[in-house]
């Protein structure tokens, strides 16, 4: 997925900002962004999570930024997930700043076979906190969980960070699809709580939900 640095791409040929349409067949929309180092398996996220395949083979960085929009159901109402994917590299960091205000949800990513992917996750939230909207849902995810013979990250240092932000954290794979579509449901959730709660509704805990549902690598390297 590339487009031209500066400008946004359209994904499926849609407008991201066109008008909804008569009878929008979706209930609410959220716009979710990617984020991480380069190289972490944002992309590959995205593809798995919006076409159900992995993209391997020839590893090629995102230039810009893109979007794709899929439609969930969760508890009865139908989310528009708009999902922007953003260029990791350093020199793509301006335009990417440009699109954190508008999003409601964050995914940030780093691969659990990259240490300093996971070292740069406090610089990253560092710019959310200093670009984003200040009650923005953030969900940590460690990627490439498939890949246990090349693991340098231990899952609980993982938990750790998350803990520490106070946001939900899960391992996944772009690769098997483990967790993939859970990160984006448990966003939908979120948001579709966050728009109105129901009288006899119960509340809704995102980490909660994410720890009760996520499914954990079935075999661990320990390092
Ligand atoms: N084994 C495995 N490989 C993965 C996974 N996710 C991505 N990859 C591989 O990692 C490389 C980078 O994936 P991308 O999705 O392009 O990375 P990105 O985060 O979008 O990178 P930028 O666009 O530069 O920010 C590719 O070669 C993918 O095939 C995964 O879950 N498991
Ligand atoms: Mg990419």
């Amino acid at each position: 997925m590339t487009g031209t640095p500066g400008a946004a791409t359209t994904g499926d040929g849609e407008a991201p900002e066109r008008s909804p349409p008569c009878s929008p067949n979706y209930d609410l929309t959220g716009k979710v962004m990617l984020l991480g180092d380069s190289g972490v398996g944002k992309t590959c996220f995205l593809i798995q999570f919006k076409d159900g395949a992995f993209l391997s083979g020839t590893f090629i960085a995102t230039v810009g930024i893109d979007f794709r929009n899929k439609v969930v159901t969760v508890d009865g109402a139908r989310v528009k997930l708009q999902i922007w994917d953003t260029a990791g590299q350093e020199r793509f960091r301006s335009v990417t700043h440009a699109y954190y205000r508008d999003a409601q949800a964050l995914l940030l990513l780093y691969d659990i076979t990259n240490k300093s992917s996971f070292d740069n996750i406090r610089a990253w939230l560092t710019e959310i906190h200093e670009y984003a909207q200040r009650d923005v849902v953030v969900m940590l995810l460690g990627n490439k969980a498939d890949v246990s013979s090349e693991r340098v990250i231990r899952s609980e240092d993982g938990e750790t960070l998350a803990r520490e932000y106070g946001v939900p954290f899960m391992e996944t794979s772009a690769k098997t699809g483990m967790n993939v579509e859970l990160a984006f449901l448990a966003i939908a959730k979120e948001l579709k709580y966050r728009a109105g709660r129901q009288p006899d509704e119960p509340s809704f805990q995102i980490r909660d939900y994410v720890e009760s549902q996520k499914k954990r690598p079935s075999c661990c390297s320990f390092v």
